[in-house]
Parts: structure tokens; sequence; C-alpha cells
């Protein structure tokens, strides 16, 4: 029998409902004067979402902003509730939603492991038992008897995580979180999921904005859209759909993209394109194809000792590849004006996509950065790959080889001329 059951589950809010106090107190004024209320307008942050969930699976959900991912999992952990269907959970449930989720800010931090055992129904010896790793955990050990309201939010997020994964409930829901506190918690949190996934076997269900994560921890991904199931099931069949459509949606709003810039002020990039071996510009690139990426720089105050260097990243911001001119190009003196530097780039091996450019241009001795931008130009691979290549970013330019294959001819050989 499924372990969490989700059928037909359909929730309404008001559009304006988080402002209702002023609206609240118009329509009060409205009445009171005799005039006509103003009819809300409904929406649907879920709209008939049905879905069953196996013990020990472990299910990821994904979707664009508003989605209704956290209000999906606001009802699978009882806090909202449905104004349609019905959510049926069987089992204990250890809630990580938001900040402060489950954890109670007039309590200390020992009193909140204490509190949040009690409602999973844990006994107080096994509780006991378990604190002192649930303190080291969360790294809190000087504030643990401090009442949880003079936390910062990144502390708040320590505790919970660490009285979530350790109360042993059947079900972990996890909502973000792992995005908020400092990097090596998140890696030490990333670490301690996957211990739970991989060896416990937990139920757990996962909402990020990281859908690499996702795609490397979870055996099921539920994309929704709109409140609605877009897509569902073989992980990286759904993340891929989900990259797509961000592709798509970032192609179409190129002029929109922030590009992220720094520099001080002493040069510029005025251009950037790429040319085919005719040297006509091109927008597109095949795979595989030879191509020069041209980047048009204004300087304004001379520069000495420049090199530059460019990168292909992901629209998500994964850094693929860099290409530093250290060793090949190093302009002593680059005096005020226009200039292109140009990069030649043999079969580019990027696998069919969408990808963006970054590009640096450091000065001087120490190399000092007087120019570095991100996301400065989308561009797409289009064309086919060779079958051998499944997925990835890069295609290697391999052979495969069974090097016995001699050593075994030689001996099949022999034994056929005995
Ligand atoms: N209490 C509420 N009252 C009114 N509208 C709400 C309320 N809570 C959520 N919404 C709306 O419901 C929709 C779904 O919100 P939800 O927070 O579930 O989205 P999400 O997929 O988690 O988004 P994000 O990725 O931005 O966190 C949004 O349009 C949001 O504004």
């Amino acid at each position: 029998m499924a372990i969490i059951e989700v059928n037909h589950l359909t929730k309404e809010y008001q559009l304006g409902h988080l402002t209702s106090l002023k609206e609240t107190a118009l329509n009060t004024l409205r009445r009171l004067t005799f005039r006509p209320t103003r009819e809300r307008e409904k929406f649907k942050a879920l709209d008939d979402v049905n879905f069953h969930i196996e013990e020990g699976e472990v299910i990821g959900i994904i979707g664009h902003n508003g989605a209704g991912k956290s209000t999906l999992l606001k009802h699978l952990a009882n806090i909202s509730k449905p104004t349609k269907g019905e959510v049926i959970v069987r089992g204990s449930v250890a809630p990580l939603i938001e900040v402060g989720a489950g954890v109670n800010p007039e309590l200390t931090g020992r009193e909140n492991i204490f509190l949040n055992g009690a409602i999973l129904g844990i006994p107080k010896r096994i509780i006991k038992q378990k604190l002192d790793e649930i303190i080291e955990f969360s790294e809190l050990e000087q504030f643990i008897d401090t009442p949880v309201k003079r936390y910062s939010s990144g502390m708040t997020v320590k505790l919970g995580f660490s009285i979530a994964t350790s109360m042993e409930a059947d079900i972990l829901i996890v909502d973000e979180v792992l995005a908020v506190g400092d990097l090596a918690f998140q890696r030490k949190c990333f670490d301690r999921m996957e211990e739970l996934i991989k060896r416990q076997g937990k139920t757990v269900l996962l909402v990020s904005h990281n859908i690499r994560q996702i795609q490397r921890l979870c055996n099921r991904v539920i994309l929704l859209d709109h409140g609605k199931i877009g897509m569902e099931g073989d992980p990286k069949r759904v993340c891929d759909n989900f990259y797509e459509q961000n592709d798509i949606k970032i192609k179409n709003n190129i002029d929109q993209t922030q590009t992220r810039t720094i520099g001080s002020g002493e040069i510029e990039l005025v251009g950037l394109y790429f040319l085919d071996t005719s040297d006509q510009k091109v927008e597109n690139l095949t795979y595989n194809q030879n191509c020069s990426i041209h980047f048009k720089i204004r300087v304004l105050e001379k520069l000495d000792e420049v090199t530059f260097g460019f990168g292909f990243h992901t629209t998500d911001f994964l850094y693929l590849t860099t290409h530093n001119s250290e060793e090949q190009l190093k302009i002593n003196n680059l005096p005020p004006g226009e200039h292109v530097i140009s990069c030649k780039i043999k079969k580019l091996p990027l696998m069919p996509g969408i990808y963006t450019i970054r590009f640096g241009i450091t000065s001087g001795q120490a190399a000092r950065t007087v120019y570095y931008g991100e996301s400065l130009k989308h561009f797409q691979i289009v064309g086919s790959v060779p079958i051998t290549i499944r997925d990835g970013f890069f295609a290697l330019d391999a052979l495969w080889i069974q090097e016995n294959n001699k050593v075994t001819d030689a001996k099949v050989n022999s034994t056929v001329q005995a």
C-alpha cells in the first residue's frame, strides 16, 4: 500500500489574500456604508493533483516559481488543508519545509529537540540518547540553551535539519533548505540526505531549484506546472525536459537575461560574436564545428601585461570550460581605443543545447582583474551527435578497444591448431 496518496488535490487561494488585512478593513467599511464588497478572484495553486508514493521512494518536485511546490509539501505535512481532494499519509512525517518550520521560537534549541521528538511519539529515553549527536551535527553546542528566536535563519535551519534527519520519522519532507546555511553545512546536509536515502531507505520528498541535485538524489521526479503535474517519472527525462523548457524561455528572453559584469572601468566589452571558417558571423553552431570567438573591447586607459580568459557555462551557471591566453597571448601594451581579440576553437565538442559565455581580462604582474562578465551571450549548439554519446556536456573524441584481442585470438588459433 502506498505510503502517501494524493488524490485530486486542489488548493484555491484568493488573489491578494496575502494582503488580506487591508482588504478585510475595506470590505468592513463597504459593508458599513452599504456598498457592494468586491468579489476577489480565486486561483488554483494546486489543480487536481494525483500521485502515489511507495515506501522508500525518493521523489523530487521541481517547477517554475509559483508552480505550487511548497503548497504541495505543506499539504503533505498537514500544515494546509485542501480545498478539494485528499492527502493520505501512512507514517510519521519530519517536515523541513521553511526556516523555523516545526521549531518553536520561544523554546531553546534543546527544548525544541525534545518537543519534536515528543510530537513524533519518540520516548524521552531515546531522544536523550540521540541528543548529543543532534547537537553536534547542528554545530550549535554553544547556543543550544538559547531561545531559538535569538538564532539567525541559518542557525534555525541547522537545528531544524539536525532534528528532522535524526528523529527517524518514516517520511522526510525537505523544501529547499539545503540552500540555506553556509557552504560547509550544505555539503554536510547533502551527505546526510544521501546516507538516509541510500543506506536507510527512507521515503523522502525533496523540493529544490537545484535540478542537478534532484537528478542525483531522486528515483522519481514530478514536474509541477501552474499547479498541475506537467510530467512525472524518470529523473533524467523529467529534468532534461525542464532544462529544455527553461532554455527555450531564456532564449526567447535573451535581452532580459541578466548578464553579470564587474570591472575597474579601464576597459569594456563592446562586442562578442562567433565566426565560422569563412569568417561569417554565426549565431548558432553545429556540434564539432570549427569556429572562432571574437571579443571586441574598448580600452579607456592604457593597460600593460594584459591576458584574457573565456569559458562556457550552462544557463544555470555550471562552469564547463575555461581557456586562458596566458601562454599564448599576453599583450604588453594595450593603448586606448577599440581592439578585437579572438580565439580559434578546433571542433567545439559541446553537446547540443543552450550555453552562455564568460570572459575576463587581467592586467599587470599581479593579474589584477580589470573586467569579468558572465552570461554574456547565449548561443545554441545544434545538430546530431554520434550514437556513442548519450548525455553530458562534452563529446570526447575517444575509441573503445579490447586490448587483449590479439592475445585471445592467438590462444584460439593455437587451440584450433592443437
Ligand atoms: N497563503 C497564500 N495565500 C495566497 N496565495 C498563496 C499563498 N501561498 C501561496 N500562494 C500562491 O500560490 C502559488 C504557489 O505558491 P508556492 O509557494 O507553492 O510555489 P512554489 O512552486 O513553491 O514557488 P517557488 O519556487 O517560488 O518557491 C503562488 O502563486 C503563490 O503566490
